[in-house]
């Protein structure tokens, strides 16, 4: 069959960027399709990662501030939210510069196309009445939010990551979170910096519930101490008017929530996100969407073999590196006799809260799957020199170690609660990428008193522990008062 393109992708975000990129450049006939020129860098760029990470920084020159009024510094009012904006809108277009229809055009050859895309036949995607085929179709189509569906929700206005970007145009005065992932956490941080008073409704019992479970109280101990009102094991039971909720017990326990009201101004939701399915042509394109999400295998594939769903389409793990993760195994795929199959166990996030928390590697939850013993070693940075210093209380470091007389210590996994915890992390998790252990990092010199020395002591007070007890010390003084007779 003769077809009027080498790769057709469907969406520019994180996904379709790189697919597309990466196909123009090795020099395939790509076509890259979005529904407008500025949804070019999808929700990352648009009403993701980039303003939540923009005014996250906003936030923390605000908590800054706030801090130094310790030390004299007199600060008063909250922020100039247009101006706040100003600077979100400001940082999205200077990345936004690379990430246009025609930077992609002129930079890779690809060719780009604004217009909303559906598949019309197996190998076939139709865009502004042309017809497009290709032996192999990605769908980089990414998520939406989901909504409240509660009594009375219709009265209220749900502002969701994508309107908050970019309509809201003043400080909410008492903003109401639902959810409890990292949207909600990092946006309680930011709004609660920037000046609004806000309650974070969470329908289970902690924050983050994908991170080990100290992580979560930790980030609720700071984010409480910040002034948001978290209430935890309640959920929405209804709407009353446009600012005013009745409340309901989650969660198992309940937090005797129940039949209380809440008023609040606006109401932000963070409830997670559907697979996009609609609209797509996926029935004519021979794609099964089961329970909303497109139906794939371990390799990307959708039912029909010539389709392939990566980024937040494939239904996994939403992340923006999680979609850079599915392009080269994918492409691995397109191309290599060696099939690489989807596996998250060397996968790694950060929720950039101050702490930020870290996650990577594998969890309890997948060793007791799996079968595989494990070491735990844990670490308060509370005697830490550089934490004390910055006056930096809860930090905390999270290693998984395999076990076993030969085959132990190498790195499986692990979290960490820190400012900067993201940076920090990196060396660790190079370890478990690389199948190293832990006592590899037992004699690398990191400068006093750099953050990440606690990265090093973990591996070090294993080393220690084994210098210092059992029949080793005996030896040790053995050879000692050998050597300096
Ligand atoms: C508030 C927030 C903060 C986040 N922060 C982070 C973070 O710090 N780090 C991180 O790694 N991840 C973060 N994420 C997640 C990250 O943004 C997503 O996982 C990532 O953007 C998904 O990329 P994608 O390419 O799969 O989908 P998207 O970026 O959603 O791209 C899909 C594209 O497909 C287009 N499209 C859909 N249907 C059609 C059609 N029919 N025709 C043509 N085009 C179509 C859409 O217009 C869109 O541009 C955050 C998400 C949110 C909501
Ligand atoms: N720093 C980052 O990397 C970052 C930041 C923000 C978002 N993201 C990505 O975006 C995705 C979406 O974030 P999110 O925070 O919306 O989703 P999430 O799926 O991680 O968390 C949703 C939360 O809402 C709760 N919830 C679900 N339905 C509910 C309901 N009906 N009522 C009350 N609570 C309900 C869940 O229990 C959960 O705590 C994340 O999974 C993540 O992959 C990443």
């Amino acid at each position: 069959m003769n077809y009027t393109h080498d790769l057709i992708v469907i969406g520019a975000g994180s996904g379709g960027l790189g697919c597309a990129g990466f196909g123009s450049s090795i020099g395939l006939n790509v076509a890259l399709i979005d529904k407008t020129a500025k949804a070019f860098g999808g929700d990352c760029l648009n009403y993701g990662c980039v303003p939540s990470k923009a005014i996250l920084h906003v936030a923390s020159l605000f908590a800054g501030g706030k801090e130094a009024e310790a030390f004299g510094l007199k600060t008063e009012g909250k922020a100039d939210f247009k101006k706040v904006m100003e600077y979100v809108h400001s940082r999205q277009e200077v990345i936004r510069a690379h990430e246009t229809p025609e930077y992609f055009a002129k930079e890779f050859g690809t060719e780009t196309i604004v217009g909303t895309a559906a598949m019309t036949g197996r190998n076939e995607v139709s865009v502004n009445g042309r017809k497009l085929t290709a032996p192999n179709i990605v769908l980089a189509t990414g998520s939406v939010p989901r909504k409240m569906e509660v009594p009375g929700i219709d009265q209220v206005k749900q502002w969701d990551n994508e309107s908050v970007f970019w309509e809201l145009d003043e400080l909410p005065e008492h903003l109401l979170v639902v959810g409890g992932g990292p949207i909600s956490c990092e946006l309680s941080q930011a709004f609660t910096r920037l000046g609004s008073k806000v309650t974070l409704l969470v329908r289970g019992e902690r924050l983050n519930e994908k991170d080990p479970e100290v992580m979560g109280d930790i980030l609720a101990r700071k984010l409480e101490e910040e002034g948001v009102d978290i209430r935890f094991n309640t959920e929405i039971g209804s709407f009353t008017n446009a600012t005013t909720a009745l409340l309901k017990d989650g969660g198992a326990a309940g937090a005797g929530n129940a039949g209380r009201t809440l008023e609040f101004t606006h109401l932000l939701v963070a409830i997670g996100r559907k697979v996009r399915t609609e609209g797509l042509g996926l029935e004519q394109g021979g794609v099964k969407v089961e329970k909303g999400k497109i139906v794939t295998d371990d390799r990307y594939r959708t039912t029909n073999s010539s389709v392939y769903a990566i980024g937040d389409a494939w239904g996994g793990e939403q992340f923006s590196h999680g979609a850079e993760f599915h392009n080269t195994q994918l492409w691995n795929n397109l191309i290599s006799p060696i099939k690489k199959k989807h596996n998250l166990d060397k996968f790694a996030w950060v929720t950039f809260t101050d702490p930020e928390i870290a996650t990577f590697g594998m969890t309890p939850k997948r060793f007791k799957e799996k079968g595989i013993d494990f070491e735990t070693r844990e670490l308060s940075l509370k005697d830490d020199d550089r934490a004390i210093a910055a006056d930096f209380r809860g930090g905390h470091l999270i290693v998984y170690l395999s076990k076993g007389w030969w085959g132990g210590g190498k790195v499986l996994g692990g979290s960490l609660a820190a400012p900067a915890a993201g940076e920090m992390i990196q060396t660790l998790h190079y370890l478990q990428t690389e199948g190293k252990k832990y006592s590899a990092l037992t004699n690398m010199i990191y400068p006093y008193p750099v953050a990440s020395r606690i990265v090093q002591k973990g591996a070090r007070q294993g080393a220690s522990d084994m210098l210092t007890s059992g029949p080793v010390p005996k030896i040790l003084r053995w050879a000692y008062r050998l050597v300096n007779r």
